[in-house]
């Protein structure tokens, strides 16, 4: 594997889904599991998944890492391409797993087979990782065509898989998602969607199954969590962040289907509220809560310094959600927006990646949480659709437009709730919901000051506006000195 480490060392660091670190990777290879081929394959010579936790940053990310080893005619550097990998023969090449058919073909085998994997043995001589594939009960994969790896921003890898039944015709595609990090701890986007797509759900895809996997965590003993999540795949299909820009831009009312939006949203939530935990809040997790709330403002003073000024406004918003009355706890989507969200024909708005904010650690996005979190995420988003047109046109525009789609939103989501009946509502009254809400909001803002200061920094003016408009900051007027100067000569 030494030849393997060097060959990666150069690559990760190249990848969307690499986290960064301090100077070079420090890799260390904690375990491997390999997948039997599932099909003939000539030239094929290994498929093994490297774990590999990078020792470059603190605390060290461990990596997902599927790579395949076969003989390559001549030099490539197709896509996919690591490098050349001699201490497997002449011709061996080391490629991207998910670049390969050959790998894409043995998860699908694995999961649908509900087989196990593992690889090389530790000094106790167990295997130092072993891997289940779990179908979902009743799910029917056809047999596999090819696969393409999904581009796009991305913080995991996605390969859609196509497949065709038994007499040769194209059968229900899949999208297999490959978690990247690896945690220890159920991964919710697995768990969620497929509680949710369990309970027949049309607001989710229909969920094919999961990889799951136990290895040696860094303090000695064995950790266990997600590897690889597969669902159907819906073919041609936009997200609601497209859907919605081109509406804004071309002036068109986005209104009814904002509304049905708002509509999906809320029975999402009630059936998560049925099938997950919920726990009931007491005045020490509104307090944690809105504690959490004010400590990710100080990170964000940190990243964005001229926040630091709004501190006794922002103090007071949070300080008046943590006086009302609070809805039950509930499992959420928990990063809400609209690039979450496709638009498919014959079935309305489904809803995607459930991981949660990738900020957060998994314990707090695995605990129930507050609905006004999503509904703040998509308020926010409707900001953001009228945010990125201004920043193209230089000027304000598309205001009206987002105000009037956050606002078809929230009736959509609220006729729902109303639809459940005063349960849901727990005695709240609309003081309360405004108050939790207007926290919410506040605190993604505030999130995505500091996501986008890392990540986007040409789009932080969008959060930083939002947070002043919630905390009602006006922007200080202009001082047209020629015009003073005229008024006084008068
Ligand atoms: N079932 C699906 N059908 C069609 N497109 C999908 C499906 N699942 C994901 N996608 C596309 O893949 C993109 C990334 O998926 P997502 O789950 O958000 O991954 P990530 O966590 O890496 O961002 C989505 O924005 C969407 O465009
Ligand atoms: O999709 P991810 O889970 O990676 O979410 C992260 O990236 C999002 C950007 O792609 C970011 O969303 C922010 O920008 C969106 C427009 O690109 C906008 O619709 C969202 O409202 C806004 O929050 C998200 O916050 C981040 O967690």
């Amino acid at each position: 594997m030494s030849d393997v480490l060097t060959l990666l060392s150069e690559w990760m660091p190249q990848q969307r889904w690499y986290v960064g670190g301090a100077g070079e990777p420090q890799l260390e290879l904690i375990g491997s599991y390999e997948l039997e081929p599932a099909a003939e394959d000539p030239g094929l010579r290994l498929i093994t998944v490297a774990l590999v936790r990078d020792h470059s940053r603190q605390p060290a990310p461990l990596y997902q890492v599927p790579l395949v080893i076969r003989d390559v005619d001549g030099q490539v550097e197709a896509l996919g391409f690591i490098g050349p990998i001699r201490e497997h023969g002449e011709r061996a090449a080391l490629v991207d797993g998910p670049h390969d058919d050959a790998f894409a073909r043995a998860l699908v085998r694995l999961i649908a087979d509900e087989a196990e994997a593992s690889g090389a043995v530790g000094a106790d001589g167990q295997p130092r990782v072993r891997v289940y594939g779990q179908p979902m009960p009743g799910a029917k994969a056809g047999e596999f065509v090819r696969s393409r790896v999904l581009s796009g921003e991305q913080s995991n890898t996605s390969i859609i898989c196509e497949l065709q039944d038994e007499n040769g015709d194209a059968a229900v595609p899949l999208i297999v998602k490959l978690f990247r990090t690896l945690h220890a701890g159920d991964n919710p986007d697995v768990t969620l969607q497929t509680a949710l797509a369990a309970t027949g759900s049309l607001h989710v895809p229909p969920t094919f199954g999961q990889v799951s996997a136990v290895w040696p965590d860094a303090q000695g003993g064995q950790a266990a969590g997600h590897l690889a999540f597969a669902q159907e795949f819906f073919v041609g299909v936009e997200d609601a962040w497209r859907v919605a820009l081109r509406a804004a831009e071309g002036g068109e009312d986005f209104t009814p289907l904002a509304r049905a939006l708002g509509h999906a949203t809320a029975q999402v939530h009630a059936t998560l509220r049925r099938v997950m935990p919920t726990v009931e809040p007491g005045q020490s997790d509104i307090d944690l809560a809105t504690q959490q709330m004010w400590r990710r403002y100080e990170l964000a003073v940190a990243e964005v310094p001229e926040l630091r000024e709004y501190a006794s406004e922002v103090e007071r918003v949070y300080a008046l959600a943590s006086e009302a009355k609070w809805p039950t706890l509930q499992r959420i989507h928990g990063d809400f927006h609209l690039g979450q969200v496709l638009a498919v024909p014959d079935r309305g708005w489904v809803l995607l990646d459930f991981e949660g904010e990738p900020l957060r650690p998994l314990d707090a996005r695995n605990a129930p949480d507050v609905p006004a979190r999503d509904v703040a995420g998509l308020l926010r988003s409707f900001d953001y659709v009228a945010g990125s047109l201004s920043l193209q046109a230089g000027y304000e525009v598309a205001r009206d437009w987002a105000d009037a789609a956050r606002a078809a939103f929230l009736e959509g989501y609220v006729d729902e709730l109303v639809e459940e009946g005063e349960e849901a509502r727990r005695g709240m009254t609309d003081e309360d919901l405004e108050r939790i809400l207007a926290a919410y909001e506040l605190d993604k803002a505030i999130y995505e000051t500091i996501y986008e200061a890392q990540f986007r920094p040409s789009w932080l003016p969008i959060p930083v506006a939002a947070v002043k408009r919630i905390l009602g900051i006006e922007d200080a007027p202009e001082v047209d000195d020629e015009a003073d100067a005229l008024t006084e000569a008068e």
